[in-house]
């Protein structure tokens, strides 16, 4: 049994170091597209696709575009788009919040009693 094609994979870094006129990626659907050569065959033009981009879902299916655009996207595929994984805080980050938060307060309190003893002026 043949092993199964190699899918390649593209993140939103990789988007961004493809991302001028000159060389032109973007998204449809959850692929990635190299449109670099076929801004100028666009029928509505190029700036369309660089204005919707670079994930042009949206604005492709919008249009309502003919069977002849899908056409044109099997030979510019790239590989699938992959979702940044979304950042969970980690435990140290959540003691960090823990430790500021409660010097907050602890100072908070201070600035209190300073305020309504004798240490600073007559009391309140
Ligand atoms: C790789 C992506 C795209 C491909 C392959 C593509 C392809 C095409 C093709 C083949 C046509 C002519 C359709 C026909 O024969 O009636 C067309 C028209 C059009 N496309 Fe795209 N398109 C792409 C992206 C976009 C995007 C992102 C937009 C933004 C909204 C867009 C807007 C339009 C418009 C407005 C027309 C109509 C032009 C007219 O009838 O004068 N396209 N596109």
């Amino acid at each position: 049994m043949n092993p199964p094609p190699h899918v390649w994979e593209f993140n939103a870094s990789d988007l961004l170091l493809h991302n001028t006129p000159d060389d032109y990626w973007v998204v449809l659907d959850g692929k990635v597209y190299d449109v670099t050569l076929f801004l100028d065959l666009h029928p509505a033009g190029r700036n369309i696709i660089i204005d919707n981009g670079p994930d042009i879902t949206r604005g492709f299916l919008g249009i309502g575009h003919p069977e002849r655009a899908y056409d044109y996207l099997s030979d510019l595929v790239l590989g699938d788009f992959k979702e940044d994984p979304v950042q969970e805080p980690t435990t140290a980050h959540r003691y960090n919040l823990l430790y500021w938060a409660t010097l907050g307060l602890l100072l908070g309190l201070f600035a209190y009693h300073c305020a309504t003893s004798r240490l600073w002026g007559a009391p309140i």
